[in-house]
């Protein structure tokens, strides 16, 4: 059986938590005097979402998504499934979706549209990785923590196979 063998670090965890803070500083203006939601999307987004929070110096609450379009594999079905949806009320409420990584763009256009169609006052997005080469769907991209090239990124939430989310790095799989 062919193992999968992690690459370097791209990114490490303290690149990660100064940008963090950049970001965190950076809602903190945008939405002065005012309230927020983060909506984590599980799993990849656990870490970030973590980091992102602890930053944001304003009224807010948190609430989980999850959803799945890649299952054991690092092409995109194209189809999203939710399979856990959000336990609070969003109806007029600034949103912010953190995400670990905005890929062909499929996840994030359904889930920003979701939430749009319930009420809410505003939909953003916040995600640790952009990989504009694998752009198939457009879509906005407000907060963005790093760009990343063509590969498969893992680590710090991104797996592969459910495996090296727990990676305190961002690192990519040998093709
Ligand atoms: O821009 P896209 O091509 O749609 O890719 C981005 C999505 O892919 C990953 O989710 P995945 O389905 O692997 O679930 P996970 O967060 O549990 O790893 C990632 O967390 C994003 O949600
Ligand atoms: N782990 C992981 N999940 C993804 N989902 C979309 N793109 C990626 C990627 O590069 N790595």
């Amino acid at each position: 059986m062919a193992r999968d063998v992690v690459g370097e670090i791209m990114i490490t965890q303290e690149q990660i938590t100064k940008r963090a803070e950049e970001l965190g500083a950076q809602i903190t203006r945008d939405y002065e005097g005012e309230e927020i939601v983060l909506i984590g999307i599980l799993r990849g987004a656990v870490l970030w979402m973590g980091d992102i929070m602890k930053h944001v110096d304003l009224d807010m609450t948190i609430d989980f998504m999850a959803v799945s379009s890649y299952g054991a594999s690092t092409k995109s079905s194209g189809v999203v499934k939710i399979v856990k949806d959000l336990d609070s009320d969003i109806e007029g409420k600034n949103v912010i979706i953190v995400e670990d990584i905005v890929d062909s763009g499929t996840t994030l256009n359904y889930l920003k549209h979701y939430l749009e169609n319930r009420n809410t006052k505003s939909v953003r997005i916040c995600t640790l990785l952009d990989k504009p080469s694998g752009r198939r769907v457009e879509i906005e991209v407000d907060y963005i923590g790093f760009e990343v090239e063509d590969k498969f990124i893992v680590g710090y939430g991104l797996d592969f196979d459910q495996k090296y989310r727990n990676l305190p790095y961002i690192s990519f799989l040998e093709e």
